[in-house]
């Protein structure tokens, strides 16, 4: 039996901040191996920035070239939009019966977590670990007794920032890996 802590995102794109919370939750927890289950469509943002799939999975996997115990999961690509979390999990426990799954989620996820599709089921069947981040107000819900609040260093860096800057023309270098930089200038992603 493995545990599993599922990092579920946009990733549009994948950023350096993603990659720290993922190494520390791989390496510095409990945890066995993060799988980043990239979301089509999360059911609460808008599509109007959001690019193609594929394109944000090969970001994923370019920035997870060479490390271990960090996967790319494409299990909602399939699966009916918007991709509600609930059901993913429902999905994954039934095709890997042997493995514990976690639910990694940021702060700011957790704030909103009551208007999740039934977010009092994911609370009872499964585990969250949530990491701080800053500017975010503080949720009930960190009493809870399946939530753990775990102890990531903070960076204050967003896939919104990054797409702004990508459009004002402005270097992004470092905040996030290089692969994934050159993969979008190469695709001119982000540029209108
Ligand atoms: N800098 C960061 N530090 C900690 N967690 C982050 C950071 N950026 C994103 N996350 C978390 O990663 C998960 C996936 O986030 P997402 O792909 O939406 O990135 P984002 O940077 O928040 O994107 P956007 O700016 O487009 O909303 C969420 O749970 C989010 O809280
Ligand atoms: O299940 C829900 O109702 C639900 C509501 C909002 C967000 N989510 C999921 O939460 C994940 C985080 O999304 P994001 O866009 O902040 O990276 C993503 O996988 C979404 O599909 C899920």
């Amino acid at each position: 039996m493995q545990h599993i802590g599922l990092f579920f995102g946009s990733f549009n794109p994948i950023h350096t901040g993603h990659l720290i919370i993922a190494n520390y939750m791989a390496h510095h927890t409990e945890l066995d191996e993060v799988w980043m289950v990239i979301s089509p469509h999360n059911p609460l943002k808008k599509k109007d920035t959001l690019i193609n799939m594929y394109d944000r999975l090969e970001m994923v996997n370019l920035a997870l070239e060479q490390t271990a115990h960090i996967k790319s999961c494409t299990i909602e690509f399939n699966m009916p939009k918007p991709s509600y979390t609930i059901d993913t999990l429902v999905h994954l426990q039934e095709k890997y019966p042997q493995h514990t799954f976690y639910l990694i989620m940021g702060e700011d996820n957790l704030s909103s977590f009551e208007k999740w599709k039934n977010y009092e089921i994911i609370l009872r069947d499964y585990k969250l670990l949530v990491y701080p981040r800053p500017g975010v107000k503080p949720s009930p819900l960190k009493e809870h007794p399946s939530v753990y609040i775990t102890d990531t260093p903070q960076m204050d860096i967003s896939a919104t920032f990054i797409r702004k800057a990508i459009k004002e023309g402005k270097n992004v270098q470092f905040f996030s890996p290089d692969k994934v930089l050159a993969f979008i200038e190469k695709k001119g992603l982000y540029n209108s």
